[in-house]
């Protein structure tokens, strides 16, 4: 997969193969496997993302989220082989219990020498929250340069309160999210945004020229909680391709 897309990226985010088959109904560049009851970032089973695995056509990428991560080096090691070796193409981690930057760089390096040793085409994405003041963890705009030197392929950019009102365009600037996306691209990684996204943030967030946008409580009835529908996914989906060939082609 090249680290940057010609058009910005379209993620679901999705809990079941029932959904990921709903989602495929429709264009989807990105099969996220998540479970939004253990999180912002939440994992799956293993079982789960085999399952979906085994629905997804092979060109299309699987990524899995392994928790918002506790400051445990080899938990994460374990849990990112985990995911890979259950048949994940991008793993995603929350730098949540990371305190401090020489943390998070343990906690990414730990990770991406294990997905090395074990899986080696498998991508790690470090994932920063826009919001981590309110637990004490590390800023996101330092992310991307320690996601580089740990060796990830990428960075997301997402919120850890998922509660109502606190999407990621009222959480951080459009200025913050821009040098997000520009640090990203400096340091050679993929950039991703997601967090409570919602349909009038594609046309905002899209000039920023992001190589991912993440989507889950959009495209649901109900929240991200509820049932993915088909007819949400197609809405997101024209959206980002009829913005992106509009304002992203330069
Ligand atoms: O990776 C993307 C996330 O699943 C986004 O979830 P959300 O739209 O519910 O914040």
């Amino acid at each position: 997969m090249s680290s940057y897309p010609k058009r910005a990226a379209f993620l679901a985010s999705v809990v079941s193969k029932e959904e990921a088959a709903e989602a495929l109904k429709v264009q989807v560049d990105v099969i996220d496997v998540k479970n939004p009851a253990e999180g912002a970032l939440g994992a799956a089973l293993p079982e789960t993302i085999t399952e979906i695995r085994g629905v997804v056509p092979k060109a299309i990428p699987v990524s899995a989220a392994i928790g918002d991560m506790p400051y445990l080096p080899g938990t994460a090691a374990l849990a990112a082989v985990g995911a890979a070796c259950a048949g994940a193409d991008m793993v995603k981690i929350g730098l949540y219990g990371a305190k401090t930057s020489d943390e998070a760089l343990n906690l990414l390096c730990s990770v991406a020498n294990a997905l090395k040793m074990y899986f080696p085409t498998s991508l790690l994405v470090a994932g920063a929250y826009a919001d981590a003041q309110i637990f004490g963890g590390i800023n996101f705009l330092d992310v991307p340069a320690l996601a580089a030197k740990a060796g990830a392929a990428g960075c997301l950019l997402d919120t850890f309160d998922k509660s109502f009102g606190h999407n990621l365009l009222e959480i951080a600037s459009m200025e913050a999210i821009g040098d997000f996306v520009s640090a990203c691209r400096e340091w050679g990684l993929f950039s991703a945004l997601a967090g409570s996204l919602k349909l009038e943030d594609v046309p905002l967030l899209l000039p920023l020229r992001p190589d991912y946008l993440g989507f889950r409580g959009a495209l649901c009835e109900g929240g991200r909680s509820g049932k993915l529908s088909s007819r949400k996914v197609l809405e997101i989906s024209s959206l980002i391709a009829g913005e992106s060939s509009a304002c992203c082609h330069s």
